[in-house]
């Protein structure tokens, strides 16, 4: 019974692979140049990609190629998926390779050790990184990413300065640098990890700055998911609706353009050459609940314009004055993310997007990735002067609480006149310390 069992998998396996050979999907090599011919990515007189060399690093196979005169890195980059869903096209349900049997111990029972295999290639899924430096790079690994990374302090001990951890690539821990670059943009689709970043973020900001960070949240989705921050002593204000957001942001803009005024006067180039520590982080989650068009009611629109002038503002301006815009929405339109805001978020941190064209939107021209990563909460495409795939952490309640903890505070209602000419407080009392109640009155 045994013997028949590997005599019919090493003759299937040998059959199978000659079969596949012929076929041209026996190697990697060969099938990414069937799928680069498949997918059209080949010049009008029918000349197409060249292997120029082929390396084996640690846990990779590099495959260099030549591009014809005529084809472009974007041509490829583009077809980045439709390589890597080429790569993973299983030959049958029944894969098993000779190299496989020779794992299997042929002295105890074969058949749940061929489940056990069969069950860990189901998962094994090839991911590719493509690059290109006059020649094109296909970087083919052998093993996907790890899809869960549990945040641990020691994240935050390899920061420096505003830096925050992300989570990590393929190849190393990743962290954002606010000083840096001050504004940032995190786009996916619904439960695809953005709200477990931004805990992350303040979680992380609290923790390395207690004394110079301040936050302004916009929390419209509800304010569920801020509901750990509201009462930390660097929480500014967190808005709950479109009148809540207007007022923190009027108060905002106040704020920044006295700023702004004194740091001109004092001839002050930005917030590091004044020596100032401050930062001072406005995050908007979900901006679309802020977007005007669309808005039928014209008072609501109103005070949604106005919102969105501002944010535009400290998106342009507030940079140097120390204010750090973190940009959220699921909803990729050119409604929801104004086209100031995009063109001064030089940092975007997108998750799985469900359409190409709303991964465009996030991410720019030609820019598709964030269609195609996989179904895995906190997989996200992370861009700044370069873009790189990474899982981010993920921060549980207690690391929050113990982050946290020390800074929260139980302090009295935010109660001063800081609203603007046609704005009045009302709703002074409760426990819910800086959240805004406006009337908004005809001018
Ligand atoms: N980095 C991560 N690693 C692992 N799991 C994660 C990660 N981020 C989020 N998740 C899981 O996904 C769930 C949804 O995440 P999250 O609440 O952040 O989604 P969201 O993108 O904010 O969704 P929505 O826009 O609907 O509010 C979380 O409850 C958690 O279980």
């Amino acid at each position: 019974m045994l013997f028949e069992i590997v005599t019919s998998l090493i003759a299937g396996g040998i059959a199978g692979t000659a079969y596949l050979k012929r076929q041209g999907v026996g190697d990697d090599k060969t099938r990414i140049e069937r799928i680069a011919a498949n997918a059209g990515l080949v010049t009008r007189d029918g000349k197409q990609i060249r292997i120029y060399r082929r390396t084996k690093g640690k846990g990779y196979t590099e495959y260099v190629y030549q591009i014809p005169l005529g084809l472009s890195f974007a041509d490829f980059e583009k077809k980045k998926h439709v390589f890597e869903d080429g790569l993973n096209i299983k030959r049958s349900t029944f894969d098993l390779s000779i190299h496989d049997l020779t794992d299997i111990n042929f002295r105890s029972n074969p058949i749940p050790q061929i489940k056990t295999i069969l069950q860990k290639k189901k998962k094994q899924k090839k991911e590719i990184e493509m690059a290109f430096d006059g020649m094109l790079k296909i970087r083919v690994y052998d093993e996907p990413m790890p899809d869960w990374l549990l945040f641990d302090e020691s994240m935050l001990a390899k920061c420096n300065g505003w830096e925050i951890p992300i989570g990590i690539s393929r190849t190393q821990f990743i962290k954002h640098d606010f000083d840096a670059i001050p504004h940032m943009i995190v786009a996916g689709a619904t439960r695809k990890g953005k709200s477990a970043f931004l805990k992350l973020l303040v979680a992380s900001l609290i923790a390395r700055h207690p004394d110079d960070v301040r936050f302004t949240i916009l929390d419209l989705k509800g304010g569920l998911a801020f509901a750990k921050f509201r009462d930390a002593q660097q929480v500014e204000a967190v808005a709950k609706n479109p009148i809540e957001a207007l007022e923190a942001l009027r108060a905002i803009r106040d704020e920044m353009n006295s700023r702004l005024e004194y740091y001109l006067d004092a001839g002050i180039e930005d917030v590091k050459s004044a020596g100032v520590k401050e930062r001072h982080f406005v995050i908007v989650d979900e901006a679309a609940q802020i977007a005007s068009a669309g808005e039928t009611d014209k008072e609501i629109k109103r005070l949604k314009v106005e919102c969105e002038h501002i944010l535009a503002e400290i998106a342009r301006v507030a940079g140097a004055l120390g204010y750090r815009l973190i940009f959220c929405t699921q909803y990729a339109t050119a409604d929801t993310l104004p086209r100031q805001i995009k063109q001064n978020a030089d940092a975007k941190l997108c998750f799985r997007l469900q359409t190409e064209i709303a991964s465009q939107v996030v991410l720019g021209e030609g820019e598709t990735d964030a269609a195609h990563l996989p179904l895995i909460p906190g997989r996200a495409v992370y861009v700044t002067d370069r873009k790189q795939i990474v899982q981010c952490a993920y921060i549980s309640s207690d690391d929050i609480d113990r982050l946290i903890g020390p800074h929260i505070n139980i302090r009295a209602r935010k109660d001063n006149d800081e609203g603007g000419k046609n704005v009045e407080k009302g709703n002074c009392e409760g426990t819910a310390p800086r959240s805004y109640s406006l009337i908004i009155s005809e001018t």
